[in-house]
């Protein structure tokens, strides 16, 4: 934010904005996203140097033995000096992604209220309704903002309904967007909706920071919703919308009330359909190569069937129907598992995102048990999105690789400790023979001698990709054919030694090279969709359009 640009903002109307309601006075007001300029001679120490204080940074991360405090230097970090953040990201990235991402970034979250020092990003309460559009325009770099991540922290990773502690979830992915894709770091905008919570703990927590009453019913919440998306478009007419941790009920319902009508996309649903599908294929081929077995032969069983579970099953449903399968085939292809066993029709009543792929095959009792469904499907994959620590166990693991040579197991609930397994249980209990991706890291094994690498299956390999290529072809929306070109640029992405150690997603150091491929990827498919409104790039062969993506992005 420039200086001038400060001092426009009355300061009373910048605190209830940019601060949360419950700091109350006890909060100094200061907003400081972009950094100072370089102090004058004399301000700083003589041998003052870029690279060789970049290994002061690095020394002073490691020095620091908890993940959560080592999130809080790099946050100061940013604050301070966001172009030595974001260099030691790029420099770093498998080392810093799990601290500003999954896992640790779910423990920033919990502790959200507690750890709390100064604003960052936009607090938009339910005491707003009426006046959204008088607080967006509080937000300093109106005519810069192009991506904005939010949240109403109903959801937040498997880790439940944290209330207006899931700021640092829109926060981070915008980190992973200026780190992973070049986007300018003042043109994002980190936002959290607040409509209560009912997180009981946090309600009864005198430092929480956000409204103190229970969630609202979805009917006043719609409203909200209506009123915050067409102000959004009002305030910033370029902007994209990621909605991100909305809990299942409000994730399917806004992605479909608002898609056709703003530039918007679920990235628990698409971004992570596309990341999955990704490294689906790429485990697919793996495992045909072993079991002789063709694509269209897997059989797909999920044990988790919210957002994310049905997010990753209508991708899968969708790139099966492009190879030429009927929808029927495509979905009997995909078994789902939820808290109560096999989603089938016989069951009884069941929310509508699940009925689609309700099974009709299948009426007798209750299946609960998941050794017994994998006996009875046969699946050639099994993907967890349950939020379920350990429900891949060494019998479900055992029977996985009973019936398949590579068995593909991709644990993908987050943080790590909701994962379903952990990379060496699954490699112990298949005798080495899994194809593997997590939702948050793993670290390498090794087995026999041989180093095995887990993938991470996660949707920030898609998200920065899809959103630059959304941004750069001024896409008026964001359509299924660009969520998969996105999914298909990353899954053809991988170089041939990642091909020859077997992974499944390429190496996160590769991310920028990755986003410029999977914007080309987008920025086509929104062409042939017809919802660019950047006409110029329609001449250029893709050679020149990759030039120009990497042209625009931003470097520290
Ligand atoms: N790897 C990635 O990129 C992503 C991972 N996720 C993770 O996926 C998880 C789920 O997210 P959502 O689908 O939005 O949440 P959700 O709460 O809507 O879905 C959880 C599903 O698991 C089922 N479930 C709960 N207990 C179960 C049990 N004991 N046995 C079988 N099924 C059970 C529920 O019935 C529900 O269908 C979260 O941990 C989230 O962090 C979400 C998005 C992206
Ligand atoms: C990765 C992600 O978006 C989630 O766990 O919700
Ligand atoms: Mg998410």
């Amino acid at each position: 934010m420039s200086a001038a640009a400060a001092v426009q903002i009355a300061p009373q109307v910048a605190k209830r904005v940019l601060t949360p309601y419950w700091s109350n006075g006890v909060q100094k007001l200061k907003m400081a996203p972009t950094p100072p300029p370089k102090p004058a001679h004399g301000l700083t120490p003589p041998a003052l140097d870029d690279d060789i204080h970049k290994l002061r940074c690095i020394a002073q991360l490691r020095s620091k033995d908890k993940a959560i405090e080592k999130y809080i230097y790099l946050t100061q970090l940013k604050d301070a000096d966001h172009n030595m953040f974001y260099k030691l990201c790029l420099e770093n990235m498998a080392e810093i992604t799990p601290l500003i991402y999954t896992p640790t970034v779910g423990d920033a979250c919990i502790q959200f209220s507690h750890n709390y020092r100064r604003p960052e990003g936009l607090f938009i309460s339910l005491k707003d309704k009426g006046r959204i559009g008088q607080v967006l325009r509080n937000w300093p770099r109106q005519d810069e903002a192009r991506i904005a991540v939010v949240t109403d922290g109903s959801r937040i990773l498997g880790l439940g309904d944290l209330g207006v502690n899931g700021m640092p979830i829109s926060i981070g992915k915008l980190s992973l967007y200026v780190a992973g894709a070049g986007i300018r770091p003042s043109s994002t905008v980190p936002i959290c909706l607040d409509l209560g919570t009912d997180n009981k703990k946090f309600l009864e927590d005198p430092l929480y920071l956000g409204l103190r009453q229970p969630r609202v019913p979805m009917e006043i919440m719609t409203e909200f919703m209506e009123e915050f998306m067409v102000e959004m478009s009002r305030v910033f007419p370029k902007l994209l919308i990621q909605f991100e941790d909305f809990s299942t009920d409000k994730a399917f319902a806004y992605l479909d009330a608002f898609r056709e009508r703003y530039p918007v996309f679920n990235d628990d649903i698409q971004g992570t359909g596309a990341v999955v599908l990704s490294g689906f294929l790429n485990a697919a081929k793996l495992s045909s190569a072993a079991s002789g077995r063709p694509l269209s032969d897997h059989r797909i069983l999920f044990l988790g069937a919210g957002s994310a579970g049905v997010g990753v099953a209508t991708q899968l449903m969708s790139f099966f129907r492009l190879q030429g399968m009927s929808e029927q085939e495509a979905r009997e292809r995909i078994y789902l598992v939820d808290s109560q066993g096999l989603v089938y029709d016989n069951r009884g009543p069941m929310a509508e995102h699940k009925k689609l792929f309700s099974r009709k095959d299948y009426s007798g009792p209750p299946m609960k048990d998941l050794v017994q469904i994998i006996e009875t499907v046969q699946p050639t994959a099994l993907l967890g999105l349950s939020t379920i620590k350990s429900a891949f166990n060494q019998p479900v693991i055992e029977t996985m690789s009973a019936l398949n040579p590579r068995p593909i197991i991709f644990p993908l609930s987050n943080p790590v400790r909701l994962s379903e397994c952990e990379f060496d249980e699954a490699i112990q209990w298949s005798g080495g023979r899994v194809i593997f991706a997590s939702g948050s890291p793993f670290p390498e094994q090794d087995y026999n001698g041989k180093r095995l690498y887990p993938g991470q299956g996660n949707n920030m390999y898609v998200f920065p990709g899809l959103g630059l290529g959304a941004i750069l072809s001024r896409a008026s929306s964001v359509t299924d054919s660009m969520v998969e070109a996105a999914s298909l640029g990353l899954a053809n992405s991988l170089n041939d030694e990642e091909r020859a150690l077997d992974m499944v997603y390429p190496r996160i150091e590769r991310i920028r090279e990755i986003s410029s491929d999977i914007a080309l990827s987008v920025i086509r498919a929104a062409q042939k969709a017809g919802v660019d409104r950047h006409n110029d790039l329609r001449s250029m062969n893709d050679v020149a359009l990759v030039d120009f993506i990497k042209s625009r992005m931003w470097n520290p």
